[in-house]
């Protein structure tokens, strides 16, 4: 397997079937901000009241062959073995990244198991080995993937284009990011002390020169 992140702003994903591993799925393209169309007959209540409230077109109906075409990326999560390998059958035709959730054989590529702050995105998975480890896993890093980091990435990103204004060339600042990101940052950041760490590293972009 071959980590990417798709960025999938506004992109035409689409959905075929609307029960509970439907919903997670659909979810995570959601929180992608893909634009994501569902196929179903029926979709459960609390897909429902998703549609109700626009995060997703519905296209009430059964699968039928040409149904996604179109679409950026497809994923099928129906009970049913024929239409998945249909749905796969289709995506493979016309160059379609596709998912069947529980067939890694007819998959472009597999879900992992994803926790978020704000911009960071971390993943488990266990190239389907071991779907309920994945998930383990992803609880376990939960613990030590503090809600802080969110608005400290942000705070980053400010900082890093400081830093490019200051100091001059590529390999410059790798080194200083290498040397001033450490563990103590994450620390401060861990205990809520985000002004605190925002402040160490502004000083120490104001000091960089020659001299330091
Ligand atoms: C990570 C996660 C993301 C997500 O779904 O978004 C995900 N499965 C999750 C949970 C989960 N899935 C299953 C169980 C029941 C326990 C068990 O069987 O282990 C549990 C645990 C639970 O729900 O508690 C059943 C299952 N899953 C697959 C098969 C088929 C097979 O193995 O042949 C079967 C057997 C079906 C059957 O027996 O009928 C296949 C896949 N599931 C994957 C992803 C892909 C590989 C990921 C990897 O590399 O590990 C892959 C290949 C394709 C895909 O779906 O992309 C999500 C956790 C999210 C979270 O909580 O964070
Ligand atoms: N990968 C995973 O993580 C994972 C985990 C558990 C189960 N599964 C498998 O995923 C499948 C779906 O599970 P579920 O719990 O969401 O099932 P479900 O029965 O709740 O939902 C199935 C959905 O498929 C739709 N559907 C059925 N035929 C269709 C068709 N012809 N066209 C369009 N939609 C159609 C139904 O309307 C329904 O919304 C099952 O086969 C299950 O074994 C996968």
């Amino acid at each position: 397997m071959y980590p990417v992140n798709l960025i999938l702003d506004e992109k035409a994903c689409v959905v075929v079937g609307g029960g509970e591993v439907a919903y997670r799925k659909i979810e995570g393209l959601l929180s992608a901000a893909a634009a994501v169309t569902v196929i179903a007959p029926d979709i459960t209540e609390k897909l429902f009241s998703m549609y109700e409230k626009g995060l997703f077109a519905w296209v009430k109906k059964s699968y039928e062959d040409g149904d996604i075409k179109g679409f950026f990326l497809a994923v099928c999560a129906t009970d049913d073995e024929e239409i998945n390998r249909r749905v796969a059958a289709e995506a493979k035709k016309e160059g379609i990244l596709i998912n069947v959730v529980d067939r890694l054989s007819l998959c472009d590529f597999a879900m992992p198991a994803v926790i978020r702050r704000g911009d960071l995105l971390v993943t488990s998975s266990t190239n389907g080995k071991s779907p309920a480890m994945a998930r383990e896993i992803r609880r376990e890093l939960e613990k030590f993937l503090d809600a802080g980091y969110a608005p400290f990435i942000e705070i980053m990103a400010g900082l890093r284009k400081e830093a490019m204004t200051v100091i001059p060339t590529f390999r410059e600042r790798e080194e200083f990011w290498r040397s001033t990101l450490d563990e103590n940052i994450l620390k401060m950041v861990r205990e809520g002390k985000l002004g605190e760490a925002e402040d160490k590293i502004r000083n120490a972009i104001s000091s960089f020169g020659p001299q330091s």
